[in-house]
């Protein structure tokens, strides 16, 4: 029916704003069917989402798959990182999750660091400083705020667990996704008892972490989906580190993933702990390290910008003086968990075109501004950038990361690389070979060459001189006094 020449397997990605699910051909790389269904994310002060809305997601991007899901051998699940899931005794959620950019816990994100030893010590033992999006610091926002959600808590998930539990029915995650919340310890490679016992939370309530390759569970009975009892559950992992084995990424080559979040990785051999906290040092789902820097502010950010201005996304004009910090959530990088969105040197002639423009340079010089960190220091700059992520799609993305990075970026045809990742992951379950290795059989990373550009040095000068200007309007925030 699916014609296809080898088996078939499902990858999901369960990311901010939707599900994507992908049925393809383990042989080839062959999309065969594919579906996608919205998510809700609350707005106002924090930001977050009911986990069995991401359950009926599945269900329905899988439902549009049709009949080539329910010959699926193997599945993995790709999921939205960091964000805080609490589930009762019946595995019901206790309360909505608190997303990765959820900025509440700034607090106790800063309080944690002080009590711990400092940043230093945070990214020698964690890999990374916790700011306010890592799962442990909402937590700790939780016991402050929540104390009787947190008496509730039978177990503790991050948003891909929980979806792989719901297939197996067992409590697993990975690595890659461990690692970005601030209870595993990449010195270890192992949850860390100080930072639990620290914030009160039983290691009893955290899931197994599964091993690269290793299965996670098979299709329990009695569930809503086309999978077929028995059907092997890979570990699964973050969107990021999913989305790095879709490219079947080596050391070298920088990705910068422009979606919700806008994220700047690379893979590494060495472990990373950066004490300014700007790099994130998160595991791979390989056996590597991925470290990443994230934003808070991208498409959404600037589609908002277009809308304000009632523009088209790709109606940006050149020629302008003009800068736009579009901080509009609060920022990640640069650590600005309190900043609102800023505009400096607006003037009687500056167009709609150009200030749309100037949200798209502030948007991507947060990114660049991370991106040697990432590399390894000997990482030749003349390779290509690959650029993904919804966003990677627009014409003004893709010409403004190629004149601010000054580097060739490279734009894969493959649409969805973290639902492509996650289906290599279940396709190196069925074949027994590295999943990298399986991305790179499918030629993921296929796509135009747009050819290096001077780099645009003047720009990025201004944005980071209004930015350092602007320091503290944007470290207090709009609120207060
Ligand atoms: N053709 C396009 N041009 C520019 N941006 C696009 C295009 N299509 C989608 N997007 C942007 O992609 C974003 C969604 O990206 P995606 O990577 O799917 O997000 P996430 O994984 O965080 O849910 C939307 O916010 C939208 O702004
Ligand atoms: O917090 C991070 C990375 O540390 C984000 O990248 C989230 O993982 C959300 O991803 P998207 O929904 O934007 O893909």
């Amino acid at each position: 029916m699916s014609a296809a020449e080898g088996p078939l397997v499902v990858g999901v990605d369960s990311s901010t704003q939707s599900t994507k699910a992908l049925v393809v051909d383990a042989s080839t790389g062959r999309v065969v069917a594919s579906g996608q269904a919205p998510h809700t994310v609350s707005s106002g002060a924090g930001r977050e989402s009911d986990p069995r809305q991401w359950w009926d997601a599945l269900c329905e991007a899988l439902h549009q798959c049709g009949e080539a899901a329910r010959e699926a051998s193997a599945v993995s699940i790709g999921g939205q990182q960091h964000g805080l899931v609490t589930l009762d005794a019946q595995g019901e959620p206790v309360r909505p999750a608190l997303l990765w950019n959820d900025v509440r816990s700034a607090p106790q994100a800063v309080r944690l660091v002080e009590e711990l030893g400092g940043a230093k010590a945070w990214a020698e033992r964690a890999g990374s400083v916790p700011g306010p999006s890592f799962t442990v610091t909402k937590w700790a926002w939780l016991a402050e705020h929540e104390p009787e959600a947190v008496r509730a808590t039978t177990a503790v998930r991050l948003p891909h667990d929980y979806l792989t539990e719901r297939l197996t029915g067992q409590g697993t995650t990975d690595r890659g996704d461990a690692s970005g919340t601030g209870w595993w310890a990449s010195a270890t490679e192992a949850y860390d008892a100080e930072v639990l016992a620290h914030v009160g939370l039983d290691p009893a309530l955290l899931p197994r972490v599964v091993r690269p390759g290793e299965v996670a569970g098979t299709v329990r009975d009695a569930h809503e989906l086309p999978f077929a009892k028995g059907t092997l559950v890979a570990a699964g992992t973050g969107d990021n580190a999913a989305a790095a084995l879709g490219l079947g990424l080596r050391p070298g080559t920088p990705v910068l993933s422009l979606g919700t979040s806008g994220t700047v990785y690379a893979v590494s051999r060495h472990r990373t702990a950066d004490p300014t906290g700007t790099v994130a040092g998160f595991a791979d789902a390989h056996g590597d390290w991925l470290p990443l820097a994230c934003t808070l502010n991208c498409t959404q950010a600037v589609d908002r910008v277009a809308a304000l201005l009632g523009l088209d996304r790709e109606s940006v004009e050149p020629g302008t003086d003009v800068t736009l910090l579009p901080y509009l959530d609060g920022e990640r990088t640069p650590a600005l968990p309190h900043a609102s969105g800023l505009l400096h040197g607006l003037r009687h002639d500056t167009t709609g075109g150009q200030l749309l423009q100037a949200a798209y340079d502030g948007a991507v010089h947060s990114l660049l501004g991370a991106l040697d960190l990432v590399l390894d220091s000997d990482a030749d700059t003349s390779v290509p950038l690959l650029l993904i992520g919804g966003g990677a799609r627009g014409t003004a993305w893709q010409q403004t990361v190629r004149r601010l990075s000054g580097r060739a970026v490279q734009v894969p045809e493959a649409r969805e690389l973290v639902a492509l990742g996650a289906a290599a992951q279940a396709a190196g379950l069925l074949t027994g070979e590295d999943p990298a290795a399986v991305a790179r059989r499918w030629d993921t990373t296929r796509g135009p060459v747009l050819e290096a550009v001077e780099r645009d040095e003047e720009t990025l000068t201004r944005i980071s001189r209004v930015l350092s200007d602007a320091a503290p309007l944007l470290e207090s925030g709009p609120d207060s006094d």
